[in-house]
Protein backbone atom coordinates (compact mmCIF):
# COMPACT_ATOMS: atom_id res chain seq x y z
CA UNK A 1 0.00 0.00 0.00
CA UNK A 2 1.32 3.54 -0.87
CA UNK A 3 3.17 5.22 2.22
CA UNK A 4 1.03 7.93 3.93
CA UNK A 5 2.21 10.31 5.90
CA UNK A 6 -1.04 10.93 8.42
CA UNK A 7 0.21 13.95 9.65
CA UNK A 8 0.38 15.74 6.05
CA UNK A 9 -2.08 13.95 4.13
CA UNK A 10 -5.53 15.30 3.04
CA UNK A 11 -8.12 12.68 2.10
CA UNK A 12 -7.01 13.75 -1.62
CA UNK A 13 -4.11 10.99 -1.12
CA UNK A 14 -6.31 8.55 -0.51
CA UNK A 15 -8.40 8.66 -3.57
CA UNK A 16 -8.83 5.86 -5.80
CA UNK A 17 -5.60 4.46 -4.68
CA UNK A 18 -5.74 0.86 -7.74
CA UNK A 19 -5.22 -2.36 -5.02
CA UNK A 20 -5.86 -0.04 -1.52
CA UNK A 21 -5.78 -2.39 0.81
CA UNK A 22 -8.96 -1.16 2.63
CA UNK A 23 -7.74 -2.81 5.87
CA UNK A 24 -4.41 -0.64 5.91
CA UNK A 25 -6.37 2.89 6.07
CA UNK A 26 -8.26 1.37 9.31
CA UNK A 27 -4.95 -0.06 10.64
CA UNK A 28 -2.89 3.70 10.28
CA UNK A 29 -5.90 5.14 11.78
CA UNK A 30 -6.19 2.57 14.81
CA UNK A 31 -1.90 3.51 15.37
CA UNK A 32 -2.90 6.59 15.14
CA UNK A 33 -5.37 7.26 17.83
CA UNK A 34 -3.43 5.15 20.63
CA UNK A 35 -0.52 6.78 20.34
CA UNK A 36 -2.48 10.45 20.41
CA UNK A 37 -4.48 8.89 23.19
CA UNK A 38 -1.35 8.55 25.45
CA UNK A 39 -0.95 11.87 25.01
CA UNK A 40 -4.21 12.77 26.44
CA UNK A 41 -5.40 14.61 23.12
CA UNK A 42 -8.08 11.77 22.32
CA UNK A 43 -11.14 12.01 25.24
CA UNK A 44 -13.01 9.08 23.83
CA UNK A 45 -15.00 6.59 26.31
CA UNK A 46 -16.10 8.35 28.99
CA UNK A 47 -17.97 6.32 30.93
CA UNK A 48 -21.61 7.15 31.00
CA UNK A 49 -23.29 5.51 34.18
CA UNK A 50 -26.91 6.43 33.64
CA UNK A 51 -28.18 5.18 29.68
CA UNK A 52 -28.90 6.70 26.35
CA UNK A 53 -30.56 9.99 27.12
CA UNK A 54 -30.46 14.29 26.36
CA UNK A 55 -29.17 14.29 29.42
CA UNK A 56 -26.89 11.27 31.19
CA UNK A 57 -24.24 10.98 34.49
CA UNK A 58 -20.67 10.78 33.20
CA UNK A 59 -18.14 9.23 35.30
CA UNK A 60 -15.73 12.47 35.33
CA UNK A 61 -13.45 12.69 38.80
CA UNK A 62 -12.07 15.84 37.68
CA UNK A 63 -15.61 17.54 36.57
CA UNK A 64 -17.73 19.22 39.01
CA UNK A 65 -20.38 18.25 36.86
CA UNK A 66 -22.29 15.11 37.15
CA UNK A 67 -24.99 15.18 34.67
CA UNK A 68 -24.35 16.59 30.89
CA UNK A 69 -26.44 17.25 28.36
CA UNK A 70 -25.39 14.84 25.85
CA UNK A 71 -24.71 15.46 21.95
CA UNK A 72 -23.01 11.99 21.22
CA UNK A 73 -25.86 9.71 21.03
CA UNK A 74 -27.55 8.35 17.61
CA UNK A 75 -31.11 7.36 19.35
CA UNK A 76 -32.37 10.08 17.31
CA UNK A 77 -36.19 9.65 18.47
CA UNK A 78 -35.61 8.82 21.66
CA UNK A 79 -36.83 5.43 21.24
CA UNK A 80 -34.55 4.02 23.95
CA UNK A 81 -36.60 5.66 26.53
CA UNK A 82 -40.11 5.26 24.77
CA UNK A 83 -42.32 3.25 27.44
CA UNK A 84 -43.40 1.17 24.54
CA UNK A 85 -40.07 0.10 23.14
CA UNK A 86 -39.21 -0.66 26.70
CA UNK A 87 -42.29 -2.69 27.43
CA UNK A 88 -42.05 -4.72 24.23
CA UNK A 89 -38.34 -5.79 25.48
CA UNK A 90 -39.33 -6.75 28.50
CA UNK A 91 -42.65 -8.66 27.03
CA UNK A 92 -40.29 -10.24 25.15
CA UNK A 93 -38.12 -11.31 27.71
CA UNK A 94 -40.02 -12.89 29.30
CA UNK A 95 -41.77 -14.85 26.63
CA UNK A 96 -38.63 -15.80 24.87
CA UNK A 97 -36.12 -16.12 27.85
CA UNK A 98 -32.72 -13.58 27.73
CA UNK A 99 -30.65 -15.38 24.70
CA UNK A 100 -31.52 -17.03 21.12
CA UNK A 101 -29.90 -20.10 22.13
CA UNK A 102 -27.92 -20.21 18.47
CA UNK A 103 -27.25 -18.67 15.27
CA UNK A 104 -30.71 -18.46 12.55
CA UNK A 105 -29.77 -21.65 10.44
CA UNK A 106 -29.44 -24.05 13.15
CA UNK A 107 -32.54 -23.14 15.64
CA UNK A 108 -31.81 -19.50 16.37
CA UNK A 109 -34.07 -17.70 14.38
CA UNK A 110 -37.57 -16.92 16.01
CA UNK A 111 -40.84 -15.37 15.01
CA UNK A 112 -39.23 -12.24 16.35
CA UNK A 113 -36.56 -12.24 14.00
CA UNK A 114 -39.24 -12.84 10.87
CA UNK A 115 -41.39 -10.36 12.26
CA UNK A 116 -38.44 -7.41 12.15
CA UNK A 117 -37.51 -8.71 8.73
CA UNK A 118 -40.85 -8.50 7.34
CA UNK A 119 -41.25 -4.98 8.74
CA UNK A 120 -38.10 -3.27 8.02
CA UNK A 121 -38.42 -4.57 4.37
CA UNK A 122 -41.64 -3.22 4.20
CA UNK A 123 -40.55 -0.12 5.82
CA UNK A 124 -38.65 0.60 3.06
CA UNK A 125 -41.37 -0.92 0.37
CA UNK A 126 -39.00 -3.67 -0.84
CA UNK A 127 -40.20 -7.52 0.04
CA UNK A 128 -37.39 -9.34 1.60
CA UNK A 129 -34.64 -8.40 4.22
CA UNK A 130 -31.98 -10.42 6.65
CA UNK A 131 -31.03 -9.08 10.10
CA UNK A 132 -27.37 -9.38 11.33
CA UNK A 133 -26.15 -8.94 14.94
CA UNK A 134 -24.79 -5.46 14.14
CA UNK A 135 -24.94 -2.80 11.64
CA UNK A 136 -21.16 -3.39 11.27
CA UNK A 137 -21.92 -7.14 10.19
CA UNK A 138 -25.04 -6.34 7.65
CA UNK A 139 -22.14 -4.48 5.63
CA UNK A 140 -19.15 -6.54 6.34
CA UNK A 141 -20.24 -9.79 6.01
CA UNK A 142 -22.78 -9.44 2.91
CA UNK A 143 -20.32 -7.74 1.42
CA UNK A 144 -17.53 -10.39 2.01
CA UNK A 145 -20.05 -12.88 0.43
CA UNK A 146 -20.92 -10.73 -2.36
CA UNK A 147 -17.95 -9.13 -3.83
CA UNK A 148 -14.59 -11.46 -4.85
CA UNK A 149 -11.65 -11.20 -7.15
CA UNK A 150 -13.63 -11.00 -10.00
CA UNK A 151 -15.14 -7.71 -8.99
CA UNK A 152 -14.67 -4.04 -8.31
CA UNK A 153 -16.41 -2.13 -5.20
CA UNK A 154 -16.51 1.52 -5.78
CA UNK A 155 -16.49 3.56 -3.00
CA UNK A 156 -17.12 7.26 -1.61
CA UNK A 157 -14.55 7.30 0.56
CA UNK A 158 -16.36 8.67 3.23
CA UNK A 159 -18.18 5.33 3.60
CA UNK A 160 -18.13 3.90 7.05
CA UNK A 161 -15.14 0.97 8.45
CA UNK A 162 -17.37 -2.18 7.72
CA UNK A 163 -17.68 -1.07 4.49
CA UNK A 164 -14.14 -0.95 3.78
CA UNK A 165 -13.79 -4.43 5.71
CA UNK A 166 -16.68 -6.16 3.69
CA UNK A 167 -14.20 -5.05 0.69
CA UNK A 168 -11.20 -7.24 1.81
CA UNK A 169 -11.45 -9.48 -0.60
CA UNK A 170 -12.21 -7.85 -3.91
CA UNK A 171 -10.68 -4.66 -5.96
CA UNK A 172 -11.49 -1.14 -4.50
CA UNK A 173 -11.42 1.77 -5.82
CA UNK A 174 -12.57 5.36 -3.87
CA UNK A 175 -13.45 8.63 -5.39
CA UNK A 176 -13.70 11.85 -3.28
CA UNK A 177 -16.67 12.23 -0.70
CA UNK A 178 -19.50 13.08 -3.31
CA UNK A 179 -17.41 14.19 -6.26
CA UNK A 180 -19.57 12.82 -9.68
CA UNK A 181 -16.96 13.40 -11.85
CA UNK A 182 -14.43 11.58 -10.17
CA UNK A 183 -17.57 8.53 -9.88
CA UNK A 184 -18.22 8.60 -13.16
CA UNK A 185 -14.25 8.80 -14.38
CA UNK A 186 -13.85 5.28 -12.41
CA UNK A 187 -17.07 3.97 -13.68
CA UNK A 188 -15.99 4.82 -17.32
CA UNK A 189 -12.50 3.25 -17.25
CA UNK A 190 -13.55 -0.18 -15.26
CA UNK A 191 -16.25 -1.13 -17.71
CA UNK A 192 -15.10 -4.24 -18.60
CA UNK A 193 -12.49 -5.15 -16.27
CA UNK A 194 -14.75 -6.52 -13.98
CA UNK A 195 -17.63 -9.62 -13.17
CA UNK A 196 -19.52 -6.98 -11.29
CA UNK A 197 -19.21 -3.49 -9.91
CA UNK A 198 -20.97 -2.34 -7.00
CA UNK A 199 -21.17 1.59 -5.88
CA UNK A 200 -21.17 1.29 -2.02
CA UNK A 201 -22.57 4.74 -0.39
CA UNK A 202 -23.96 6.23 2.48
CA UNK A 203 -27.30 7.93 2.54
CA UNK A 204 -26.11 10.35 5.35
CA UNK A 205 -22.56 10.75 6.02
CA UNK A 206 -21.60 10.37 9.70
CA UNK A 207 -19.09 13.53 9.91
CA UNK A 208 -20.66 16.24 7.55
CA UNK A 209 -24.26 15.18 8.75
CA UNK A 210 -24.44 16.04 4.57
CA UNK A 211 -26.55 13.69 1.75
CA UNK A 212 -25.78 11.82 -0.66
CA UNK A 213 -26.74 13.37 -4.38
CA UNK A 214 -28.74 9.62 -4.57
CA UNK A 215 -30.67 10.62 -8.18
CA UNK A 216 -27.40 11.77 -9.63
CA UNK A 217 -25.18 8.84 -8.66
CA UNK A 218 -28.13 6.10 -9.97
CA UNK A 219 -28.15 7.89 -12.76
CA UNK A 220 -24.71 6.91 -13.11
CA UNK A 221 -24.78 3.47 -12.27
CA UNK A 222 -27.80 2.70 -14.69
CA UNK A 223 -25.93 4.01 -17.05
CA UNK A 224 -23.12 2.28 -16.76
CA UNK A 225 -24.21 -1.06 -15.55
CA UNK A 226 -23.19 -0.90 -11.89
CA UNK A 227 -24.66 -2.04 -8.76
CA UNK A 228 -25.82 0.58 -5.86
CA UNK A 229 -26.19 -0.30 -2.40
CA UNK A 230 -26.69 2.63 0.15
CA UNK A 231 -26.05 2.50 4.28
CA UNK A 232 -28.65 5.28 5.30
CA UNK A 233 -27.48 4.38 9.26
CA UNK A 234 -28.10 8.24 9.97
CA UNK A 235 -30.71 9.21 7.42
CA UNK A 236 -33.54 6.68 8.55
CA UNK A 237 -35.82 7.98 10.84
CA UNK A 238 -34.38 11.32 10.31
CA UNK A 239 -34.42 12.40 6.62
CA UNK A 240 -37.10 12.59 3.94
CA UNK A 241 -40.71 13.06 5.00
CA UNK A 242 -41.82 9.88 6.74
CA UNK A 243 -38.03 8.94 8.03
CA UNK A 244 -36.88 6.52 5.10
CA UNK A 245 -34.30 8.68 4.60
CA UNK A 246 -32.42 9.69 1.39
CA UNK A 247 -34.31 7.11 -0.66
CA UNK A 248 -37.55 8.50 0.14
CA UNK A 249 -35.71 12.33 -0.57
CA UNK A 250 -36.05 11.48 -4.46
CA UNK A 251 -38.31 8.35 -4.42
CA UNK A 252 -35.70 5.52 -5.38
CA UNK A 253 -37.06 2.59 -3.51
CA UNK A 254 -36.87 0.39 -6.27
CA UNK A 255 -33.95 1.43 -7.73
CA UNK A 256 -31.47 1.10 -4.64
CA UNK A 257 -30.09 -2.64 -5.44
CA UNK A 258 -29.53 -2.88 -1.60
CA UNK A 259 -30.83 -0.58 1.24
CA UNK A 260 -28.30 -1.65 4.44
CA UNK A 261 -28.56 -0.02 7.98
CA UNK A 262 -28.70 -0.41 11.73
CA UNK A 263 -30.98 -0.52 14.16
CA UNK A 264 -28.69 0.87 16.74
CA UNK A 265 -29.56 4.60 15.48
CA UNK A 266 -32.85 5.22 15.18
CA UNK A 267 -34.16 1.96 16.10
CA UNK A 268 -33.07 2.28 19.57
CA UNK A 269 -31.46 -0.87 19.82
CA UNK A 270 -28.69 -3.08 18.20
CA UNK A 271 -28.15 -5.10 15.00
CA UNK A 272 -28.21 -4.22 11.18
CA UNK A 273 -30.27 -4.87 8.18
CA UNK A 274 -29.99 -5.39 4.51
CA UNK A 275 -33.05 -4.69 2.22
CA UNK A 276 -32.80 -6.11 -0.76
CA UNK A 277 -34.21 -8.68 -3.86
CA UNK A 278 -35.90 -12.28 -2.46
CA UNK A 279 -32.90 -13.99 -4.19
CA UNK A 280 -30.04 -11.75 -3.03
CA UNK A 281 -31.50 -12.17 0.21
CA UNK A 282 -31.68 -15.37 0.10
CA UNK A 283 -27.96 -16.29 -1.12
CA UNK A 284 -27.03 -14.53 1.99
CA UNK A 285 -28.90 -16.61 4.52
CA UNK A 286 -26.49 -19.36 2.88
CA UNK A 287 -23.51 -17.34 2.30
CA UNK A 288 -23.24 -14.46 4.76
CA UNK A 289 -20.82 -15.93 7.00
CA UNK A 290 -21.76 -14.19 10.31
CA UNK A 291 -25.37 -14.89 9.79
CA UNK A 292 -24.53 -18.17 9.44
CA UNK A 293 -21.89 -19.08 12.07
CA UNK A 294 -23.43 -16.44 14.88
CA UNK A 295 -26.18 -15.76 16.78
CA UNK A 296 -28.05 -12.68 15.65
CA UNK A 297 -30.56 -10.71 17.45
CA UNK A 298 -31.69 -11.49 21.18
CA UNK A 299 -34.96 -11.48 22.44
CA UNK A 300 -34.84 -8.03 23.85
CA UNK A 301 -34.43 -7.20 20.09
CA UNK A 302 -37.68 -7.73 19.55
CA UNK A 303 -38.23 -4.25 21.02
CA UNK A 304 -36.71 -2.73 17.44
CA UNK A 305 -40.14 -3.96 16.11
CA UNK A 306 -41.56 -1.29 17.84
CA UNK A 307 -39.00 1.36 17.26
CA UNK A 308 -40.30 0.64 13.85
CA UNK A 309 -44.08 1.30 13.92
CA UNK A 310 -43.30 4.30 16.21
CA UNK A 311 -41.67 5.85 13.20
CA UNK A 312 -45.14 6.18 11.43
CA UNK A 313 -47.38 5.43 14.45
CA UNK A 314 -46.09 8.90 16.31
CA UNK A 315 -44.20 11.13 14.04
CA UNK A 316 -44.08 13.80 16.08
CA UNK A 317 -40.88 12.91 17.25
CA UNK A 318 -39.25 13.33 13.76
CA UNK A 319 -41.09 16.61 14.10
CA UNK A 320 -38.99 17.98 17.34
CA UNK A 321 -36.20 16.11 16.63
CA UNK A 322 -36.49 18.52 13.35
CA UNK A 323 -37.16 21.55 15.72
CA UNK A 324 -34.04 20.83 17.87
CA UNK A 325 -31.86 20.68 14.76
CA UNK A 326 -33.21 24.06 13.46
CA UNK A 327 -32.67 25.42 16.76
CA UNK A 328 -29.86 24.56 17.66
CA UNK A 329 -28.10 25.07 14.17
CA UNK A 330 -30.05 28.60 13.93
CA UNK A 331 -28.31 29.55 17.79
CA UNK A 332 -25.18 28.16 17.09
CA UNK A 333 -24.69 30.65 13.71
CA UNK A 334 -26.19 33.45 15.38
CA UNK A 335 -22.95 32.90 17.61
CA UNK A 336 -21.17 33.04 14.75
CA UNK A 337 -20.19 29.64 14.60
CA UNK A 338 -19.73 27.28 11.27
CA UNK A 339 -21.81 24.47 11.06
CA UNK A 340 -21.12 23.70 7.37
CA UNK A 341 -23.39 21.60 5.08
CA UNK A 342 -24.96 19.28 7.42
CA UNK A 343 -29.05 18.90 6.52
CA UNK A 344 -29.48 16.07 9.03
CA UNK A 345 -29.40 15.20 12.65
CA UNK A 346 -25.46 16.05 13.14
CA UNK A 347 -24.22 19.11 13.51
CA UNK A 348 -20.55 19.78 13.23
CA UNK A 349 -18.87 22.90 14.36
CA UNK A 350 -15.50 23.26 12.37
CA UNK A 351 -12.81 24.16 14.45
CA UNK A 352 -9.70 23.58 12.17
CA UNK A 353 -6.72 22.77 14.75
CA UNK A 354 -6.67 19.41 16.67
CA UNK A 355 -5.00 21.23 20.00
CA UNK A 356 -8.19 24.00 19.78
CA UNK A 357 -10.63 21.40 19.19
CA UNK A 358 -9.42 18.90 22.04
CA UNK A 359 -9.33 22.07 24.77
CA UNK A 360 -12.78 23.21 23.27
CA UNK A 361 -14.25 19.71 23.70
CA UNK A 362 -12.68 19.68 27.38
CA UNK A 363 -14.03 23.36 28.14
CA UNK A 364 -17.95 22.16 27.06
CA UNK A 365 -17.82 19.30 29.89
CA UNK A 366 -16.16 21.75 32.02
CA UNK A 367 -19.36 23.82 30.93
CA UNK A 368 -21.64 20.62 31.40
CA UNK A 369 -22.29 19.54 27.64
CA UNK A 370 -20.83 16.35 26.27
CA UNK A 371 -20.13 16.57 22.70
CA UNK A 372 -17.78 14.65 20.21
CA UNK A 373 -14.37 15.54 19.25
CA UNK A 374 -13.59 14.72 16.13
CA UNK A 375 -10.01 15.00 14.31
CA UNK A 376 -7.38 14.19 11.97
CA UNK A 377 -7.35 11.46 10.64
CA UNK A 378 -11.31 10.80 11.01
CA UNK A 379 -11.55 14.01 8.88
CA UNK A 380 -8.57 15.85 7.26
CA UNK A 381 -6.42 18.03 9.82
CA UNK A 382 -8.30 21.45 8.89
CA UNK A 383 -11.38 19.95 9.20
CA UNK A 384 -10.99 19.08 12.86
CA UNK A 385 -14.61 19.91 14.78
CA UNK A 386 -16.76 19.10 17.57
CA UNK A 387 -19.66 17.07 16.10
CA UNK A 388 -23.15 17.15 18.31
CA UNK A 389 -25.80 14.65 17.54
CA UNK A 390 -29.24 16.43 18.33
CA UNK A 391 -32.27 14.31 19.45
CA UNK A 392 -36.09 14.48 19.25
CA UNK A 393 -36.17 14.45 23.39
CA UNK A 394 -33.50 17.22 24.00
CA UNK A 395 -35.31 20.49 25.52
CA UNK A 396 -34.59 24.02 24.43
CA UNK A 397 -33.44 24.50 27.92
CA UNK A 398 -30.97 22.23 27.40
CA UNK A 399 -29.81 23.28 23.63
CA UNK A 400 -29.73 26.95 25.59
CA UNK A 401 -27.38 25.34 28.15
CA UNK A 402 -25.41 24.27 25.31
CA UNK A 403 -25.58 27.67 22.90
CA UNK A 404 -24.09 29.28 26.18
CA UNK A 405 -21.78 27.02 26.76
CA UNK A 406 -20.45 28.05 23.13
CA UNK A 407 -21.13 31.76 23.97
CA UNK A 408 -18.57 30.90 26.65
CA UNK A 409 -15.90 28.77 24.86
CA UNK A 410 -16.04 32.11 21.92
CA UNK A 411 -14.91 34.67 24.42
CA UNK A 412 -12.51 32.62 26.39
CA UNK A 413 -10.94 31.28 23.22
CA UNK A 414 -11.87 34.46 20.60
CA UNK A 415 -13.32 31.63 18.02
CA UNK A 416 -15.26 32.98 14.92
CA UNK A 417 -16.23 32.30 11.88
C1 LIG B 1 -22.83 4.71 8.33
C2 LIG B 1 -22.72 3.61 9.33
N1 LIG B 1 -22.87 2.34 8.94
C3 LIG B 1 -22.78 1.32 9.82
C4 LIG B 1 -22.54 1.53 11.15
C5 LIG B 1 -22.41 0.37 12.09
O1 LIG B 1 -23.54 0.26 12.88
P1 LIG B 1 -23.51 -0.46 14.31
O2 LIG B 1 -22.84 0.47 15.25
O3 LIG B 1 -24.92 -0.68 14.61
O4 LIG B 1 -22.74 -1.73 14.16
C6 LIG B 1 -22.40 2.82 11.61
C7 LIG B 1 -22.15 3.06 13.04
O5 LIG B 1 -21.83 4.08 13.52
C8 LIG B 1 -22.50 3.90 10.69
O6 LIG B 1 -22.35 5.16 11.08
Amino acid sequence: MKNIDFEKASFKDFENIEGMDPYGWAKLWGEYVTDRSKNGQFNYRQENLSGCGPEIELNLPSNPHRNFVSLVSNDYLGFTQHPKVKAAAIAAIEKYGSGAGASPAIGGHYLFHQEIENKIAKFFKRESAIVFSTGYTANSSSLQALLKKEDLAILDMAVHASVYEGCLNTNVKTFLHNDLEALERILKTSKDNYRTRMVIIDGVYSQDGDLAPLDKIIQLTKHYGAYIVVDDAHGTGVVGETGRGVIELHNLYKEVDIITGTFSKTFAHVGGYLVASPELVRFLKFQARQHIFSATLSPASACISKAIDLVDEEPIWMHRLWDNIEYLKTGLESLGLDTGITQSAIIPVKIGDISLNAKICGMLLEAGIYANQINYPAVSRKDARVRMSVMATHTHTQLDKVLNAWEWVIKKTHLEK
